[in-house]
């Protein structure tokens, strides 16, 4: 059963408790544009304490330096190496741990996030933004031409998906017999500024439906990105806590990573999701309505 936290006293014994505070994006520090109320006061305090914080996102449409700029509008001083994105994840996870040949290429359904950070590992690509495939033309087979170096697929977040992308995946997955299928994340939603919008998980459902298989996903509940901070953060995952907004990766990932875990309201899990009928099986170890409650703790 989670911890249902309520007192300023329950707040002061989390932060005591905990050294490094890995944060969830999306649904926890903001909704879209909008900023949590008191998100950013809370990640002030919690420095102020001598806490490390680390960012830890699914959202693979904007790049780690992108969200440090993202960051810098919100007045808060955040390092490059404290962001960890699954555009990043995917990135390192191609070059480190599939080790894809320098002569091979990605093509990617996805945003300028993803095109920055395989730029950034060195990793070649096609498609993502490139205007060719940012069309509602109808995709013909008699005008395309398979790229023989294409040795992988990475299909993320994009906002512009169409028949064309879906199609040129499809073929590379499918002529090729060695092309890895690989997603960013796999959520099936997110929450935005308003309301939610369909998340990385429904862009490559129907890419994964035609080739008939599901693709290694690297962002949360994955390893991958645990991995990613670990090879760039000294940190004790027995004094580490996950806070996130969505069940099925940020908690999951904190659960399979031996975190703490700390569930907000403020983003996909609504609370009927933890109090039942028929709760979820992943239980988090605290529930707070958000993270702006934490501004109950002193800076001292
Ligand atoms: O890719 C998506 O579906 C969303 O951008 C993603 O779910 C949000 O990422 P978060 O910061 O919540 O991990
Ligand atoms: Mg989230």
């Amino acid at each position: 059963m989670a911890a249902r936290l309520s007192s300023a006293q329950d707040y002061e014994s989390l932060v005591d408790q905990y050294d490094t505070w890995m944060f969830d994006c999306d649904g926890v520090l903001w909704q879209g544009s909008n900023p949590v109320d008191g998100a950013m006061d809370v990640l002030q305090i919690l420095r102020h304490r001598g806490k490390r914080v680390i960012f830890v996102t699914n959202n693979a449409s904007q790049s780690r330096k992108s969200y440090k700029k993202k960051f810098d509008k919100l007045g808060l001083e955040v390092h490059v190496d404290e962001i960890y994105g699954s555009a990043y994840a995917s990135a390192v996870y191609i070059s480190t741990v599939m080790k894809l040949p320098k002569d091979k290429k990605v093509f990617v359904i996805g945003m300028s996030g993803i095109e920055e950070e395989l730029t950034e590992e060195g990793v070649s690509y096609i498609g993502g933004t490139d205007p060719a495939d940012n069309t509602l033309e109808p995709f013909s087979l008699s005008n395309f031409t398979l790229d023989t170096s294409v040795g992988a697929v990475l299909c993320g977040l994009d906002t512009s998906i169409n028949y064309t992308k879906l199609s040129k995946a499809y073929q590379y997955l499918t002529r090729n017999p060695v092309c890895e299928f690989l997603a960013t994340n796999t959520d099936s939603t997110y929450p935005a500024a308003g309301g939610t919008l369909i998340g990385a998980g429904s862009i490559s459902a129907p890419l994964a439906f035609a080739v008939g298989k599901e693709p290694l996903c690297i962002g949360k509940p994955a390893k991958t990105m645990l991995d990613c901070i670990q090879a760039k953060v000294h940190f004790d995952p027995k004094k580490t806590i996950m806070v996130g907004d969505r069940l099925n990766t940020d908690i999951l990932f904190g659960q399979q990573g031996g975190l703490a875990t700390l569930l907000v309201l403020t983003g996909i899990t609504k609370e009927i999701e933890i109090t039942g009928p028929s709760p979820s099986p992943i239980v988090p170890d605290y529930v707070t309505a958000s993270i702006g409650d934490l501004r109950a703790v002193g800076k001292q």
